[in-house]
């Protein structure tokens, strides 16, 4: 259009031209005058066609959004219509709340392979996780470390924990005292691990008792009694009078598996799979919309 017009300038008339005086190029510029519409008289009102509801006294008009068509527009586009459709920006907030903190108890018979299961979950979850190191007042074996495998403490020094109420449980197992420290899964679930407690049948019903619904209890056992024993005897670190209170305990102790909230076969050969179906649990614990937490 400007290129239209400077070519029309030079081509112009001179300022001397009558015709100049008729083609001012402002008034080439210049918008025509708007033509209004005269009201409709009521007599005609129904040809009118109404495009938007009309604003309530008070309201301001604004026009209606529309979405684009979704094959044609971009994901930006799109976001933004349906924002301003809907009237308010989508939140970036989390829809849900991190979940507490879970404490989760394994028990289950001698044998059984709480140890050897823990000890896969500590590759697999890292730091998530806490595994509560039990106080204990039996002497150090070879080849455990104290603070890692237990914390090693004198008889009195035990039953002076115990008198301060410092244990959440403790049981003298075997002839040894055994407990697990309040101070440890406070501090952990602080900072927002998930705790593992490992106790006996005896240990997990104190527990029960104490955490009701706040923790999830899981019961570990063998295939079958004779693999139990085959395990036992496999692993070597029991004298036969040991081995015999063992296996008669664990008889007693698989009828409890009913107080559990899970049971878990640690099958021989196949512990990944009794690991793989412990973090499920966990994971699907993490995910109820409702449990109540625990207070230590
Ligand atoms: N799925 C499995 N298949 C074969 N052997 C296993 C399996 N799980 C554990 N074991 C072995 O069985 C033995 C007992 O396991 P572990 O020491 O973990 O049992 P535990 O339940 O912790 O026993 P305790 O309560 O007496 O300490 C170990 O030698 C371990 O390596």
């Amino acid at each position: 259009m400007f290129r239209g017009l400077s070519f029309s300038f030079s081509r112009a008339p001179s300022l001397s031209s009558p015709l100049f005086l008729h083609r001012q190029p402002s008034a080439v510029l210049r918008r025509p005058p708007i033509r209004r519409k005269s009201k409709p008289s009521p007599s005609n009102s129904t040809q009118v066609r109404c495009f938007s509801p009309t604003p309530k006294m008070g309201e301001t008009w604004k026009p209606k959004p529309t979405i684009p068509v979704i094959e044609k527009a971009t994901k930006p586009e799109l976001f933004r219509a349906l924002e301003s459709a809907l009237g308010s920006s989508f939140s970036t907030d989390p829809i849900s709340p991190p979940p507490n903190p879970l404490i989760i108890v394994i028990s289950g018979p001698s044998g059984v392979g709480k140890d050897a299961v823990i000890g896969k979950l500590k590759e697999s979850r890292g730091e998530n996780l806490h595994f509560v190191v039990t106080a204990t007042s039996r002497p150090m074996r070879p080849g455990e470390v104290h603070g890692k495998d237990y914390y090693f403490v004198s008889k009195e020094e035990f039953l002076d924990m115990k008198d301060r109420n410092e244990l959440l449980e403790y049981a003298l197992v075997y002839g040894d005292y055994k407990g697990i420290p309040k101070s440890q899964i406070r501090e952990f679930m602080g900072r927002g691990c998930d705790i593992v407690l490992r106790v006996d049948i005896q240990g997990a019903h104190t527990l029960r008792k104490k955490l009701k619904d706040s923790a999830v209890f899981i019961f570990l056992v063998a295939e079958s009694e004779a693999k139990l024993v085959e395990r036992l005897i496999d692993r070597k670190t029991e004298s036969k009078e040991d081995l015999l209170v063992r296996i008669a305990t664990a008889r007693e102790e698989v009828r409890h598996v009913k107080s559990f909230d899970y049971v878990v076969v640690n099958a021989d050969g196949k512990l990944d799979e009794a690991v793989k179906l412990v973090e499920s649990i966990i994971d699907a614990e993490k995910a109820r919309v409702r449990r109540k937490c625990a207070a230590i």
